[in-house]
């Protein structure tokens, strides 16, 4: 089956699509990657985006406006990706995430993704699968993260332990155990590290006045020195402590956020390099630490996924924090497209969903019960 899979993240970077052919069958799915791009935003969409991510206030009206544009942006990137090929016959869309509210106690999570999936399928004449988070929250689960299974059928190894972690604006991990465990599907965790790429992104938009929006390659960090003292300071935010399951966005790792960040670092006279070094620090020692409390044994293998993985001086930050016995690849190393990996869960998710498979792993989540993810839009 041909699907195409649509997402745009917590960086707002811009609408990953890629164009997969699913064969075997549901529960033992080959995935090959056709075609993969990423299609930027128009900048005033992207802009607003993140505004409305910041809070700021919208009317009803204003929001129904913004729902169609992204759709009406998805719908065309998945009309784009297959211009050279045969059309696909399913359209899997994440939409873009705007807000999201972990469960507390007994109230039940919100979260929302925008670019309505009845608009994506009117406008391509391709069935379309979107809302993927909804069934799982209402099941009183985090409706996050939802790659883990599919990490699960494609990057498990038998005899190895592995992470996935996906560096994106927010990170998050797989844990699979080698599969020649016992039950091993009941021993999979997944949570939500903290930030990704998010607070660095900030920064460096923030200390280049807008000129730049990320470190590229991490060039900037590496010419400074983290500041351990503050960043183990900063290692007590709640969150990194929080035992999963546990899920977070930009309503936490804000602009506001970092403008406190940034006041610490005055205080200690960090240069920006400095500064720059030490929320990378920060970023890589989240994760590690998130490893090395949450986790029943350290992995033998973590691979890298999403933007972050590009950023030379956040692996060697990693590195230095998982320590030498484990090995720090890539997922292209083990055949999967690292930056579109996140569009390829979602193509394969909607595929599940096409086949009434579900597909949330409720210890991951914390939902109640398995359940279908998504709705279908012919
Ligand atoms: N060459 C590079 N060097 C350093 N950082 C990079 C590079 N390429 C991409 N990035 C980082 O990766 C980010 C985008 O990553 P990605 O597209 O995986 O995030 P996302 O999918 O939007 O987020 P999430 O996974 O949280 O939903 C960019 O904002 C940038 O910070
Ligand atoms: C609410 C939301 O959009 N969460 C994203 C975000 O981006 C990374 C991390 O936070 C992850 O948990 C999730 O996305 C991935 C695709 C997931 O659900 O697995």
């Amino acid at each position: 089956m041909l699907v195409i899979g649509l997402m745009s993240g917590t960086s707002v970077d811009g609408i990953d699509t890629a164009l997969v052919e699913i064969s075997g069958t549901v529960e033992s799915p080959q995935v090959q990657l056709l075609a993969g791009e990423t299609y930027p935003y128009s900048p005033r969409l992207r802009e607003t985006i993140l505004q409305v991510c910041g809070g700021e206030k919208l009317s009803i009206e204003a929001l129904a406006s913004l729902d169609d544009n992204i759709a009406a942006e998805f719908a065309q990137a998945a009309l784009n990706i297959q211009k050279e090929a045969p059309k696909a016959q399913l359209i899997g869309s994440h939409g873009q995430t705007v807000f999201h509210r972990p469960p507390q106690n007994d109230r039940l999570g919100y979260t929302v993704q925008l670019g309505r999936g009845a608009a994506i399928a009117k406008i391509t004449s391709i069935p379309t699968i979107s809302n993927f988070r909804a069934a799982d929250i209402a099941q009183a689960g985090h409706g996050a993260p939802l790659v883990p299974k599919i990490d699960a059928y494609l990057l498990s190894h038998p005899t190895k332990a592995r992470c996935v972690q996906n560096i994106g604006g927010i990170g998050n991990l797989t844990y699979l155990p080698p599969r020649q465990t016992e039950n091993w599907q009941q021993k999979i965790f997944g949570w939500d590290t903290g930030p990704g790429n998010v607070l660095i992104d900030l920064a460096v938009q923030f200390l280049s006045q807008g000129q730049q929006t990320y470190d590229h390659n991490g060039q900037w960090s590496a010419q400074g020195q983290p500041c351990s003292e503050l960043v183990h300071k900063w290692l007590q935010e709640p969150y990194f402590q929080q035992y999963p399951p546990k899920s977070t966005g930009r309503e936490l790792f804000s602009p506001a956020y970092l403008a406190q960040l940034h006041r610490d670092a005055q205080a200690y006279s960090l240069s920006d390099a400095d500064w720059l070094a030490s929320l990378t620090d920060l970023t890589a020692i989240s994760i590690a630490h998130s490893y090395q409390t949450f986790l029943p044994e350290m992995p033998a293998e973590v691979l890298l996924c999403g933007g972050g993985a590009h950023n030379a001086y956040l692996r060697q930050r990693l590195l230095a924090h998982l320590g030498s016995n484990v090995k720090l690849l890539t997922t292209d190393e083990v055949g999967l497209n690292s930056d579109f990996k996140e569009a390829i869960a979602f193509a394969l998710l909607a595929y599940w969903r096409w086949h009434n498979f579900p597909s949330n792993l409720p210890k991951v989540t914390g939902a109640k019960e398995e359940v279908l993810l998504g709705e279908i839009y012919l």
